[in-house]
């Protein structure tokens, strides 16, 4: 059981507080894929209950699409799971979430590791602006408290941008601002930030929904390249989107006013050509939403 906030007093499912933040561990070598599993997770902001009990196993290595109609709760389920979550002001949340078998919202695990662990992509292009193209991938490791020398951080600053499908496109300009790159390349740049860290786990939340269909279709390549080493869990609203860049997929709807639930789950292919729920197929086929 997990929480995190405040919770209504009414609802039957409890809820404990998270642990508050800690300084973080010092970087550990390139960890294998995470596998994530959000068992029966609630989620309220005040008193209004906007997910009710998702449960969803989000494989080690495999890109996971969350798919449905505006305001399913499909953002907050994903910020739920690197407990971004609870810093809403009353926002609270019942459920697990495991990373490779552990709690994240474990009262020893620090806050500063589970967000480490799990990286966040957003939908809007995030670099720090002023900041140069070496200075906003090494961000990250101060943010965390992890040390590296000179010689380490070029190094990875290679190797997070050539990961990040970037480098070519920077590599004589690294000290110029992260601001004066197209929308395309600061996205790339922002995962690139979030790899230094080596996450297990990389959150995408409508990456390329701010983006031109050129540098949309280099974000998906870039997510089918790294999926080798990061879980992927990424929000889209583009169908096609989820089924060029998804093994898995998981349908969310809120019907009438209800929370947002997962009406259906699994391989991408079978999500679309041979879905189990009429509703999944009317969204699939553009139907609704
Ligand atoms: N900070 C917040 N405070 C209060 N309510 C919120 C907050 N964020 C989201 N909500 C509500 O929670 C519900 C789920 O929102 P969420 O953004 O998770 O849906 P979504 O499926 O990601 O939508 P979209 O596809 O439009 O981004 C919506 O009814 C929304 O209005």
């Amino acid at each position: 059981m997990t929480g995190t906030t405040s919770m209504p007093a009414a609802d039957p499912e409890a809820v404990r507080p998270g642990p508050a933040g800690a300084p973080p561990s010092p970087a550990g070598p390139s960890s294998p894929a995470g596998a994530l599993d959000a068992r029966s997770v609630s989620a309220w902001f005040g008193e209004r209950k906007v997910l009710d009990r998702v449960s969803l196993e989000m494989p080690a290595g495999r890109v996971t699409a969350l798919i449905g109609p505006s305001g399913c709760g499909k953002s907050t389920f994903l910020r739920i799971l690197n407990r971004m979550h609870e810093l809403v002001p009353a926002a609270s949340l019942a459920g697990e979430v495991l990373l490779d078998g552990e709690d994240v919202y474990a009262p020893e695990r620090r806050l500063t590791e589970a967000r480490r662990d799990i990286g966040m992509v957003f939908q809007k292009p995030n670099p720090f602006p002023a900041m140069s193209i070496y200075d906003n991938v090494v961000a990250g490791l101060r943010l965390t408290g992890i040390r590296a020398s000179r010689a380490e951080k070029d190094r990875l600053v290679e190797e997070c941008l050539t990961k990040a499908g970037l480098w070519r496109e920077v590599a004589d300009r690294l000290r110029q601002p992260g601001g004066a790159l197209s929308g395309g390349q600061q996205q790339r740049l922002c995962i690139a930030r979030s790899l230094a860290v080596r996450p297990k786990v990389l959150l995408m939340d409508e990456p390329c929904s701010a983006l031109d269909p050129t540098s949309t279709r280099r974000i998906e390549q870039t997510i089918r390249e790294l999926v080798d080493e990061v879980t992927i869990v990424i929000v889209t609203h583009n169908m096609q989107q989820a089924q060029r860049v998804s093994d898995r997929c998981a349908f969310f709807l809120a019907e009438q006013g209800t929370p947002g639930a997962v009406v259906e789950h699994g391989p991408t292919e079978a999500m679309f050509t041979a879905p189990v729920d009429q509703r999944t197929s009317d969204y699939v086929n553009g139907r609704f939403g």
